[in-house]
């Protein structure tokens, strides 16, 4: 194994992302050792049973020898989150986050800025529906992008933290790349935020309508409906935490998104099957050319399975 990119690395809340973090951390050998802070007495229970690292009882235990600090909880706390976390951590050492939305992120660990820590906000586009220390693995941030939105006008020990912070995404085998925090939150509204807000109405729509259909809608439900419930089933308390902190891109996308469904609808009601064979075959073409850049460079996730395998296209 290589020499660890950390010597220790510290994860405050110990779901998904933060398990997923110690596992693959440990096992690319990208940390040396691995100490996990979780609020939630439960989690911090279940996860001292995973072999994920040292489960502390207390955040400034887990942090204060860190060479890197991972916060991986919702995007709602992270502000309180920073502001507890720097005070007790080394001087020189990372912070960064694992937040859906970056902008808002930015602002939350940058309140807790007292000079001494560098502070390099970051997101995987990697996740699955699940939640929780037992859902994670480590090779869910395989192939996947990591984005960093580094702070601007810092000098070259900031430089060189970015720099590690890379390599350890990298070993971790992610693709990393960086970005202003305002473009990530547009590009995310699109490709990630509105597909969740979809899924979620869809699920609802169909739910109020089981009641009218007398049961029919689950027992019959198909396979795209089907996945719709896989993204529907995603943790509320994560999901509404983005819809609040990247309010503005969202209804920006979903403006035109519902332009977009109107003129579809249009369509149908009068018969106009040129324009839903334009649209459809156009949609197809999309879907087409991300199988083949994920397939070319292997940069995109999606689809990803617990054993880290792609979908068919
Ligand atoms: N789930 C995904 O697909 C995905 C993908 C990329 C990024 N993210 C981001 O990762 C972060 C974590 O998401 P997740 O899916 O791992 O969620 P999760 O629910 O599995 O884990 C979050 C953990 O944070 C803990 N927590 C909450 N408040 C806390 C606090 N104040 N102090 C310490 N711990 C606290 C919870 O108890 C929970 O165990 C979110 O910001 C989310 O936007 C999620
Ligand atoms: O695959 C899924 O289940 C996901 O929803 C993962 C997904 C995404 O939208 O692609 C969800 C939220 C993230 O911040 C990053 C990745």
């Amino acid at each position: 194994m290589p020499d660890p990119i950390f010597e220790r690395i510290a994860i405050v809340g110990a779901g998904l992302i933060g398990s997923s973090i110690a596992r693959a951390a440990q096992a690319y050998g990208a940390a040396g050792a691995v100490s996990l802070y979780d609020s939630s007495d439960d989690v911090r229970a279940r996860a001292a049973g995973l072999d994920l690292g040292n489960v502390t009882e207390t955040l400034a235990e887990a942090v204060k020898d860190a060479d890197c600090v991972f916060l991986c909880v919702p995007v709602g706390v992270l502000a309180p989150v920073s502001q507890a976390t720097v005070p007790h951590m080394k001087a020189g050492a990372i912070l960064t986050d694992v937040g859906s939305v970056k902008k808002q992120a930015a602002e939350a660990l940058a309140s807790a800025d007292n000079g001494a820590v560098q502070i390099i906000p970051g997101h995987p586009i990697a996740g699955t529906e699940q939640s929780g220390p037992e859902a994670g693995f480590p090779t869910l941030f395989r192939d996947a992008w990591h984005i960093l939105t580094p702070q601007d006008g810092k000098d070259e020990a900031y430089a060189e933290a970015v720099q590690r912070l890379t390599a350890f995404w990298t070993a971790l085998g992610a693709k990393v790349e960086t970005m202003d925090p305002g473009r990530h939150d547009r590009v995310l509204a699109i490709t990630s935020h509105l597909p969740h807000l979809i899924a979620f109405n869809i699920v609802s729509t169909a739910f109020d309508m089981e009641t009218v259909e007398q049961g029919e809608v689950v027992k019959f439900s198909a396979g795209g409906f089907r996945d719709f419930t896989r993204i529907a089933a995603s943790d509320p308390v994560m999901w509404r935490d983005v819809f609040l902190n990247n309010k503005e891109a969202v209804l920006e996308c979903l403006g035109r998104f519902s332009e977009d469904l109107a003129a579809l609808q249009r369509a149908i009601r009068w018969g106009d099957g040129d324009l839903l064979m334009q649209e459809f075959s156009r949609a197809r073409t999309i879907r087409k050319a991300i199988i083949d850049a994920g397939q070319d460079s292997g940069a995109v996730n999606f689809g990803r399975n617990r054993n880290g395998a792609k979908d068919e296209a």
